[in-house]
């Protein structure tokens, strides 16, 4: 019987579960032993790990967070950290692992998978910022979450003829802002990888108000932020104040948009791409990112992964701004 061992890293994201439940369940149905790595590969170095049989991932598809819990390990990435995990590697007897995050983590999985532990990486990040797929475990239901903020703070705008400013997450890439933006009716989308003017934001604004609209909806991405292309949330609010003469209102939704349960999308997502990860570890094939491409689970070379450069969806951005007139 081979052994397989499953962990989560880096931020967690809605729909980890419902991949660890697949991975240990689909290895079961393999004839494979799946033990669970606590906190990402913190916990491989430092042996917190426990069996997981196929009772123990019962009462998870519906959950949000992880059962592994998450962490990031900096002692990993050394030497002596690398060491530290072999040799728990060896101690345990296993012979690949699932490593379920972002890009980092993949980085690490390729690490592995040079040591000669074959590794696959699943891509679980409400980002959606890897490139080697459609959409990452955690993305559906984050933008679903933030859809729903917007309908509530759509209403609140309205009754006060405010401008309602909503700051995303989403460090390097703008699709939590663009797909929600365009769902949620926003007359603004601001994203790290497109150029924006608080001008042309105000001018919009101005017509959407000359024409009868009782609110308007802003949504940014944290990224903008971050990468200092404003100074903050708040202050591009007082900008847009003193330029509109509109009141401005800024919600930060932060961390909610991490939690909660699954959506549909990301629980079939998250099972179909565990059940690959076990079919690549049943053949020992590792250093492979799974990912989804035109409704089609597909893997391809970790490097490839990390090296392929992410498309942000112009067309989508230009529908936004032709539909928010
Ligand atoms: N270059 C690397 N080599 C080996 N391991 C790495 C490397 N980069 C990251 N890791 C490991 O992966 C962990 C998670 O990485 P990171 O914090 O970048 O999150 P992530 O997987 O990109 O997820 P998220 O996008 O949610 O932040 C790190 O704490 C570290 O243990
Ligand atoms: O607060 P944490 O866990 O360090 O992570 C925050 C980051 O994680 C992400 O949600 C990605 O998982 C980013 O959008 C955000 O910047």
């Amino acid at each position: 019987m081979k052994t397989i061992g499953v962990l989560t890293s880096g931020g967690d994201a809605p729909g980890m579960n419902a991949a660890i439940r697949a991975v240990v369940r689909t290895g079961a149905y393999n004839d494979m032993r799946t033990l669970g790595i606590i906190r990402g590969f913190n916990g491989l170095i430092h042996d917190e790990i426990q069996e997981l049989d196929i009772s123990a991932v019962g009462d998870i598809l519906h959950r949000g967070g992880t059962i592994l819990k998450t962490a990031r390990s900096e002692e990993f990435k050394t030497e002596a950290g690398m060491q530290k995990a072999m040799e728990i590697i060896k101690k345990y007897g296993i012979e690949g692992i699932v490593v379920i995050g972002g890009d980092g983590s993949f980085r690490g999985a390729r690490d592995l998978s040079r040591l000669g532990v074959p590794t696959i990486g699943l891509p679980g990040t409400i980002d959606n910022d890897i490139a080697c797929t459609d959409y990452t475990i955690g993305f559906s239901t984050a933008i679903n979450t933030v859809i729903d903020a917007i309908n509530k703070l759509r209403d609140t705008a309205s009754s006060h003829d405010r401008i309602s400013i909503v700051e995303v997450m989403g460090r390097n890439a703008g699709d939590i802002a663009l797909y929600s933006g365009i769902a949620g009716g926003a007359e603004s989308i601001i994203v790290p990888e497109l150029p924006f003017e608080t001008d042309e934001i105000c001018r919009r604004i101005i017509q959407g108000r000359n024409r009868g609209k009782q609110h308007s909806i802003i949504v940014l991405a944290e990224g903008v932020v971050l990468n200092k292309e404003i100074s903050g949330t708040i202050e591009l609010g007082k900008e847009i104040e003193a330029k509109t003469g509109l009141e401005v209102k800024v919600t930060i939704l932060g961390h909610i948009q991490r939690g909660g349960s699954p959506t549909a999308f990301d629980r079939i997502l998250a099972s179909r791409m565990g059940a690959r990860a076990v079919e690549l570890l049943k053949q020992g094939i590792g250093n492979r990112v799974v990912g989804i491409r035109n409704n089609h689970i597909v893997d391809v070379e970790v490097e490839e992964a990390l090296t392929m450069k992410r498309s942000f969806n112009q067309d989508l951005y230009r529908l936004a701004q032709i539909l928010s007139m």
